[in-house]
């Protein structure tokens, strides 16, 4: 699987907000996009899972594209947004169902997953709750556990960490090893970089829309110093 961004512009009305973004995300491989708030991180993926259509520039999905064969491209992305999207009437065991049905998984090895699934993140004896009952971390939870029992080639994650207790962090982190080891890609934005120390291949940093660096996780402190300096006052690399 071979993500590939070229030259990418785009935003929401006339106005681009991205400009000439390249960059690429390969088989097994973790990349980060960073960047301050309103830098287009999201603006970016909405491109990439199809929300938003180019100005300018490709979006290419193992040689597909949105365009040419848009059943094909979609097919390989599992995509978990920022904030949680549950069906309120639906248990998590129903949601689990819907997952299954969506991504036409074998039903018997995605329940095996599933239940591992909702015991690491001890949702095991929630199966019939409904949303309305679930914290906001348990909802992100739930999305997760969707996405970890689908296995397309690429998995986006808008901010993985947001909400979440440290225990579920190192879950999901452990969840991306694994996924990763497997030859899955993965293409994530996070405000906090140190969480994926050692996971993440590389970092791309945007600023107003544009790659302003792009490295491997361990240039990061030489390549982006202003923000690495900021981050620091903080004990964390906080962008
Ligand atoms: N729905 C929208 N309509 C118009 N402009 C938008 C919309 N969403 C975001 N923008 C603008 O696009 C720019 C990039 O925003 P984007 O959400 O991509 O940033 P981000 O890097 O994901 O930020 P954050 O870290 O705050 O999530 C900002 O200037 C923002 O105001």
């Amino acid at each position: 699987m071979t993500l590939v961004v070229e030259n990418l512009a785009g935003g929401y009305g006339k106005e681009s907000i991205l400009h000439e973004i390249s960059f690429k995300v390969d088989d097994g491989e973790l990349v980060a996009l960073v960047g301050l708030n309103g830098s287009g991180k999201s603006t970016t993926i909405n491109h990439i899972i199809g929300l938003l259509s180019p100005k300018k520039g490709s979006i290419t999905l193992n040689g597909a594209t949105l365009q040419s064969d848009s059943a094909a491209y979609k097919a390989q992305i599992t995509y978990v947004p920022e904030q949680p999207i549950l069906y309120e009437e639906l248990t998590l065991r129903e949601h689990i169902d819907v997952t299954i049905t969506a991504y036409q998984l074998d039903e018997e090895l995605a329940w095996q997953r599933a239940e591992r699934l909702v015991k690491i993140f001890r949702l095991d004896n929630k199966l019939n709750w409904f949303p309305v009952h679930f914290s906001k971390g348990m909802r992100q939870k739930v999305m997760l556990v969707m996405a970890f029992i689908t296995d397309t080639p690429l998995l986006i994650i808008d901010e993985p960490f947001i909400g979440l207790d440290v225990l579920a962090v190192q879950d999901v982190l452990q969840l991306i090893a694994e996924r990763k080891a497997a030859g899955g890609s993965i293409l994530l934005t996070t405000h906090v970089l140190d969480t994926l120390a050692g996971l993440a291949d590389r970092f791309v940093y945007l600023k107003a829309g544009k790659v302003a660096a792009t490295g491997s996780t361990n240039d990061f402190a030489r390549l982006v110093p202003e923000l690495h300096q900021k981050g620091v006052e903080y004990e964390n690399t906080i962008l």
